[in-house]
Formats: C-alpha cells, structure tokens, sequence
C-alpha cells in the first residue's frame, strides 16, 4: 500500500542484549500510532532504527515499497528528512531565535555554502511562520530558544519537523520532561498535523493515559518484542499488568496519576 511503513523480523542487538527483537509492524498512512512499554522495552531503539540513527542487525523496514534500511549518502538524507523526529530533549539551539530555529529544519534543502551562511528564501521564511502559527507560537518568533517553556520549546521542535515537509513524524517521549498542561498542548500539536495533513505519527509515550486519549492504535513493546497491539479499547487491565509487569505497574500507576490532571480544566 502507498506510504505504508513496513518493518520485516527486524531485530537490533546490543552485545547480548536483543532491544529490537524481530519486530514485524505495518503502519499505514495517516495512523496516530502511540507505543509503549516499560523503559528499555525497545521502544526508543524502534524509533531510531525507522529514521536509521542505527542500523539493524536483521531484518526490513520499508516505506512506500523502497527498501531504507540500505540507503545511503543522499537518499539517506532525503529519507531523514521525509521521516521527522522529535526528541524528549527539544534538540534546538538555545542562543538563536524561534524563527531561525524553525528555519534550521530547511536546511537538508540546501547545499553546503547556503547552510553554512544560514541563507533563507522569503518563502522559507512565510513556511516557518506558518508552522510557527499552527502551533501559537508566532508573538514568540524573535524570541531566543533558551528562553522559551519546555513546552514551548517541543512546539518550536514540531514546527521545525514541519518545515522538513515529513511523510512521517516520530516523536521519542516528547512529553516526558513536560508538566501535564504542556504535555497536552504538545499532544494537541502533534493530533492537529495528524488530522489536517493525513501525516503518519508515531509516539512513545510513558503514560497509558496519554496513548489512550490521542492514539487510533497502540503498540506496547516487551523485552524487546510487540506484546499487544490493538486500540485504547482492546488494552484490557490484565494486558496493562502484563506489559508493565507487577513491579513496572508502580511506576506505571505514578505516571497515570500525573497525566489524569490533563484532563481536569485550569
Ligand atoms: N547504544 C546502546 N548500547 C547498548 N545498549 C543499548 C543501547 N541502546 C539501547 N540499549 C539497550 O537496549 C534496550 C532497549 O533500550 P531502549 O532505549 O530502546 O528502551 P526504551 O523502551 O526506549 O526505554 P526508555 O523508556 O527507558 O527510554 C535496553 O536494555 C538498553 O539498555
């Protein structure tokens, strides 16, 4: 199918332990995908192994039928560019404004001289301002990076991915060093692109809650493999115990707690 992600048995090992261990995961397009799990389940491994930060040990990721996992040079940068990602951290440059900030996600567009010099069109610039727009950050433009909320500043990071003109976002627990009302302006951020674009996200979250309330489809990941993958509806109480285990649940019943706030008005 047309721009459907595809992951074939792909499996990534780390001396003896196997993080990614023969994943096999079709992502059609346009699906909001949350995945979870208990930390070092894989999911961040899975992420990076799709936007090929690493290489797997075996295995086939495909999207819209061409093979990624060989790529290289040039279509691997056309790739890293069409597959966006979001990091926990913001990944932005602290000292320069928003705007240029949001301009920096142009630059797998131009060659070495323009980049280095920063050089930008007028249409680059109308494109980050709308990004910038879509997610209420304009009065923010000229304003430095460092100084903007964390929550403001995954904001700035989504924009920037938008103005990479992704087929496909990842986002590696962009709310996880978040408080709830700027967990869910980020989530909103991302469900807004997803809906009026028809892009494809895929999202690890630590918050069941948060997989719940955003995602048409979860995947929780155990030890390395898709323990369950189904709908917020399908996720029963028993399959929760046991992706998270007895003990992960503890951990798992803090984090509900805190995201539970979301859903209460200011
Ligand atoms: N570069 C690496 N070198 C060695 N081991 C690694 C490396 N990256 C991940 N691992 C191991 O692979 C396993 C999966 O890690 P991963 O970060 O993908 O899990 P995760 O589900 O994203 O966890 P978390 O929620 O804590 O981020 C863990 O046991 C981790 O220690």
């Amino acid at each position: 199918m047309a721009a459907t992600l595809s992951l074939s048995n792909v499996s990534r090992v780390f001396g003896d332990t196997r993080a990614v261990d023969q994943v096999t995961l079709d992502i059609a397009p346009g699906q909001f995908v949350g995945v979870i799990g208990r930390s070092g389940a894989g999911k961040s491994t899975m992420l990076r192994l799709i936007n090929r930060l690493i290489d797997p040990s075996e295995g086939s990721i495909s999207f819209d039928g061409s093979e990624i996992t060989t790529l290289k040079g040039k279509s691997l940068r056309a790739w890293r560019r069409d597959c966006a990602m979001i990091f926990q951290q913001f990944n932005l440059v602290d000292r320069l404004d928003v705007l240029t900030n949001v301009l920096i996600g142009r630059l797998a567009e131009h060659g070495f001289l323009s980049s280095m010099a920063m050089r930008f069109t007028d249409a680059e610039r109308t494109m980050a301002l709308q990004a910038l727009d879509r997610l209420d950050l304009v009065p923010q433009a000229l304003q430095r990076a460092g100084t903007l909320s964390g929550g403001q500043q995954q904001r700035v990071a989504i924009a920037k991915a938008l103005v990479q003109q992704p087929k496909i976002m990842l986002a590696d627990e962009p709310i996880a060093s978040l408080d709830p009302a700027n967990a869910t302006l980020v989530m909103d951020g991302l469900k807004q692109i997803n809906t009026e674009d028809g892009l494809t996200v895929l999202v690890n979250l630590h918050t069941l809650d948060t997989a719940r309330a955003y995602c048409d489809r979860i995947i929780a990941m155990r030890a390395g493999r898709v323990f369950f993958d189904g709908t917020a509806a399908q996720l029963t109480d028993d399959v929760v115990r046991d992706i998270y285990g007895t003990e992960g649940l503890r951990d798992f019943n803090e984090a509900v707690t805190s995201t539970q706030r979301i859903a209460v008005p200011a």
